[in-house]
């Protein structure tokens, strides 16, 4: 598929409530960069290169740019293509915000966490080829705990983790699908895209992610780096 059909809507508008931290977890420093930097240059080295649409909240836009100033970081300069868009209340609204800047009727869009650094050039390759196939590609890994679920009682009961699956982001898919799912009005249990395409009628392809490719949440996520 030629890059003008590839594209990412990076998703980085929340406020990082859980890691209880003045500064929005996404411009966190990891290894010298801000965390968002690292994510967007493993998008940056897949090729061909998707479009990539950077979903922030307009307060922090301006931080943004400083931080980019600070750390050098201009891939507009070497050709990547880059569009700043304002986020929304959840993510849900921040990735049909990213959505709506897309104009090309066909395509393939990866939807990614902002906080999400460590994923590998490969399973982003791996997600747009796989959605190229079949129409979806949500990455996830198989649960290695064991797990119980826990009635309003307190009472608990062992689920089966081989029947389960954690489940991660890229989540990539066929743009007129995408677009078809997300016109629906937001459901609580929209936690990912993969529930709002499921919702919307469409299968889902799942795909293998990496223990590595954590999601940076609470504090204790960033300790080791
Ligand atoms: N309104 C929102 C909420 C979340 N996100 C993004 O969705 C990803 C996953 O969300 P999460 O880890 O829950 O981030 P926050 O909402 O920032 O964190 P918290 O739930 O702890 O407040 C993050 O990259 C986050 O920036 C977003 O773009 N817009
Ligand atoms: C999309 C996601 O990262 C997949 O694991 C996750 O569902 C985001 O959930 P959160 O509640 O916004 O952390």
């Amino acid at each position: 598929m030629s890059t003008d059909q590839l594209f990412a809507i990076i998703v980085a508008g929340g406020s990082g409530s859980r890691m209880q931290s003045d500064v929005p977890k996404q411009f966190l420093l990891l290894n010298g960069k801000p965390i968002l930097q690292h994510t967007l240059e493993r998008f940056l080295s897949v090729s061909p290169t998707p479009h990539i649409i950077l979903v922030l909240p307009a307060r922090d836009q301006q931080t943004w740019a400083t931080l980019c100033q600070q750390h050098n970081f201009y891939p507009e300069r070497s050709g990547a293509s880059i569009q700043l868009i304002n986020g929304g209340v959840t993510r849900f609204q921040s990735v049909r915000n990213g959505l709506h800047a897309i104009h090309s009727p066909t395509g393939l869009v990866a939807v990614h966490d902002g906080v999400r650094p460590f994923v590998s050039p490969g399973i982003i390759q791996e997600s747009y080829a796989t959605a190229a196939r079949t129409g979806s590609a949500v990455t996830c890994v198989p649960v290695k705990d064991s797990v119980r679920q826990v009635s309003a009682d307190g009472s608990s009961s062992a689920l089966d983790r081989r029947s389960l699956r954690l489940v991660q982001t890229p989540q990539t898919f066929e743009l007129s699908r995408f677009r078809q799912a997300f016109q629906v009005e937001e459901q609580l249990s929209f936690t990912d895209c993969a529930s709002v395409l499921e919702f919307a009628g469409f299968p889902v392809t799942l795909i293998d992610g990496s223990y590595e490719n954590i999601k940076i949440t609470t504090p204790e996520d960033l300790r080791g780096w």
